[in-house]
């Protein structure tokens, strides 16, 4: 591939983005190139370059100075299309089946070039359409089990990784999730956003200082704990899938933090897929937790036995602890998330997409009862059946 000198930083438009294929050799001699812009997440732009003749695709991602869903009035460092890019090759050394190709990145531009995923479907949709992906957690739990071992000081020379979490200083992209996962949903902060009806039960959260003094746990837990490279931002719109392929994207909030983060937010986004869904058909969404922790337990303890850098991880009883916390762990941030993204500034389609306002509203004070209790009842849930307990017991 030609390498380009780095150039000064500009948004890019879908014409700039074109040419920028064309001079990085991405495409044969005049190929009939087609770009759209198709970013639908809250910070970045997303360019969607096809050959016309052969149907080969890219995508272009960049990040803009600011977070795209606010505007300029919240700037956003460029940095974090640095983070993208690293933490992609990252996985891609532990689970290349799991992540794009980065065919190129380029700070200046604060772009990463990468493989196009069109052939399968962002998972978020593909569940509000009312698919199952059956291999879905199988796939996430062993991709969550792997990057994580790999990345902690079990799993590689305790050295390297500190240098490692050095690369993976985030503290801007962190501050977002401090604020909208762990803080502002629990006050009276401008950033929320939920219906005037849902007053009452949100009021309610905001005066509950049993919740209040778990949720600042669980935040301390997320400031202070360097424990593995996190993909920092795993929901359902994150994940592309098909019946039998998956793939993680956008981890441009990875860092180093508690294991059980990523568990948790992905656990999150499937109960909101579940709160949305009549009873009949929630029942894959709990099969997918199950399998996922079912996965990642069994692929992360028969790495722990197999591969460990560490001489204590033979000790007895310290792999089960370890499962044990970021088990404990998971439930919280899992409780934190469906609260945010019921009442937070950043929603799901999952739920503000059902049409129907009372079954609307029925769905959002059920999710935020169920979030209350995955936040304070925590360390009782003793299994992934906890959930299905506590999704019931919140019905009403
Ligand atoms: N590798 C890819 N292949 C195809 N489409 C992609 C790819 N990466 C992103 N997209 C599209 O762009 C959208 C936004 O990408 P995402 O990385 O989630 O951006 P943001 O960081 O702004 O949330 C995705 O929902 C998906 O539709
Ligand atoms: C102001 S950022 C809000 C929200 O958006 C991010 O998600 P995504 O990049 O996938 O759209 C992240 O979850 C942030 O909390």
């Amino acid at each position: 591939m030609t390498i380009v000198q780095s150039a000064v930083y500009e948004p890019l438009t879908e014409q700039k983005a074109t040419a920028l294929a064309v001079r990085l050799g991405l495409f044969r001699d005049g190929a009939p190139l087609l770009c759209r812009e198709i970013g639908d997440g809250n910070l970045n732009l997303v360019f969607h370059i096809v050959d016309q003749e052969t149907k080969q695709g890219i995508i272009i991602k960049q990040a803009l100075p600011y977070a795209k869903v606010v505007g300029e009035s919240w700037p956003l460092t460029l940095k974090r299309a640095v983070i993208e890019s690293n933490a992609l090759r990252t996985f891609a050394s532990y689970v290349p089946q799991y992540v794009p190709n980065v065919y190129y990145s380029d700070e200046s531009l604060a772009i990463t070039v990468m493989e196009d995923l069109s052939h399968l479907q962002i998972a978020r949709k593909g569940l509000i359409e009312g698919k199952t992906y059956p291999l879905l957690s199988r796939h996430i739990g062993e991709f969550i089990a792997k990057t994580a071992f790999y990345t902690s000081d079990f799993g590689m020379n305790q050295q390297e990784k500190k240098k490692l979490a050095q690369s993976f200083v985030n503290p801007e992209l962190c501050k977002i999730t401090e604020d909208l996962v762990f803080t502002d949903p629990f006050f009276d902060h401008d950033t929320n956003n939920f219906e005037d009806e849902l007053r009452p039960d949100v009021e309610a959260l905001w005066e509950d200082d049993r919740l209040r003094l778990e949720a600042a746990k669980l935040k301390r837990k997320f400031l202070t704990e360097a424990d593995v490279l996190l993909h920092g931002d795993l929901h359902t719109g994150s994940i592309f899938a098909s019946d039998d392929e998956t793939k993680v994207i956008d981890p441009e909030f990875a860092f180093y933090g508690p294991i059980g983060f990523d568990l948790g937010q992905f656990f999150a986004n499937l109960l909101l897929n579940a709160l949305s869904r009549p009873e009949s058909e929630r029942r894959p969404l709990f099969d997918h937790i199950d399998q996922t922790w079912d996965v990642f337990t069994s692929v992360f303890s028969e790495l722990w036995r197999t591969e460990s850098v560490e001489t204590y991880a033979a000790t007895p009883g310290l792999l089960d602890e370890v499962l044990r916390q970021a088990f404990v762990d998971a439930v919280g941030f899992a409780g934190c998330e469906v609260i945010r993204r019921t009442i937070g500034l950043a929603h799901v389609a999952d739920l503000d997409g059902i049409d129907q306002k009372v079954e609307r509203l029925a769905a959002k004070r059920h999710a935020l009862r169920l979030g209350r209790r995955l936040i304070v009842e925590r360390a009782e849930l003793a299994g992934t059946d906890g959930f299905r307990r506590l999704f019931v017991e919140t019905e009403r």
